[in-house]
């Protein structure tokens, strides 16, 4: 059975005064009881995380792990604004964001590129959220599925077995801030889409992973969209900045 998991990603987001503020709201409403069985995260930016860490320990949050949005595809060197996956975990993270569509497309990130930040998540001992997802044009002319399976093959080819310790994130990038978010049913015929075809490579590896939906997910849509057999949770961008939605998702 594999745990339903939230994840928000504040994105460029966050100050250290609301970060305060967030922390604690989410840490009351959290200690008044959540469904069991269940993960939640948080990705602030890198130079929250310290800060988030503490006040995560503060609150005694055990239930809520701490997440980055991005890491190098390099272990260390002179590699000027990157940031390596040993430092991220250093500071507490256990989550780690790669290859998110913001960052395909403003930092022309590719999928080689994604599969080696995601080996080195999985080398400093974290895991990986490999984000995948087609884009309007790519849906409209019926290429979706063609578009997120050949993402997801390349990692395949790269990762193998180790694909079992990862996360995956179907985030259809026309659904990403728009508040046009996928149907559960459009959305479950993906995430079944992207089961079928890590079976083929390997049954095993395939039941394992969790695959998340992130795009406009809400309080209000949050419920059908967990409830359906392959998605697994929720990678939650603008929702996820305001502690009472995170939550209200996070109890979805
Ligand atoms: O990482 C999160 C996704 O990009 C979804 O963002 P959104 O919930 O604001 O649509």
């Amino acid at each position: 059975m594999r745990p339903l998991i939230v994840i928000g990603n504040w994105k460029m987001n966050g100050s250290l005064a609301s970060n305060r503020d967030w922390i604690k709201t989410v840490a009351r409403g959290m200690e008044s009881g959540m469904p069991s069985g269940r993960r939640y995260a948080v990705c602030p930016p890198f130079p929250y995380l310290p800060q988030c860490a503490e006040l995560i320990k503060a609150h005694s949050m055990a239930f809520l792990s701490l997440g980055a949005q991005d890491v190098s595809a390099f272990g260390s060197g002179a590699y000027t604004g990157e940031v390596a996956a040993s430092m991220l975990n250093e500071v507490g993270c256990t989550y780690v964001i790669v290859g998110h569509s913001e960052r395909r497309q403003m930092h022309h990130e590719v999928d080689e590129l994604v599969a080696a930040k995601a080996l080195q998540v999985l080398d400093n001992g974290m895991t990986p959220v490999i984000c995948v997802g087609e884009t309007a044009d790519e849906r409209n002319s019926g290429r979706a599925e063609e578009i997120v399976c050949s993402q997801i093959a390349k990692q395949v080819s790269v990762l193998q077995d180790r694909l079992a310790d990862c996360l995956i994130a179907y985030e259809p990038v026309w659904a990403i801030g728009t508040g046009k978010v996928a149907s559960a049913q459009v959305a479950q015929d993906m995430h079944h889409a992207i089961r079928q075809q890590l079976a083929e490579f390997n049954e095993d590896v395939a039941s394992h992973v969790g695959i998340l939906y992130g795009g406009s997910v809400k309080p209000d849509n949050a419920v059908e969209l967990f409830a359906m057999p392959d998605i697994d949770g929720g990678l939650i961008g603008g929702a996820s900045l305001n502690p009472q939605d995170f939550l209200a998702i996070c109890q979805a």
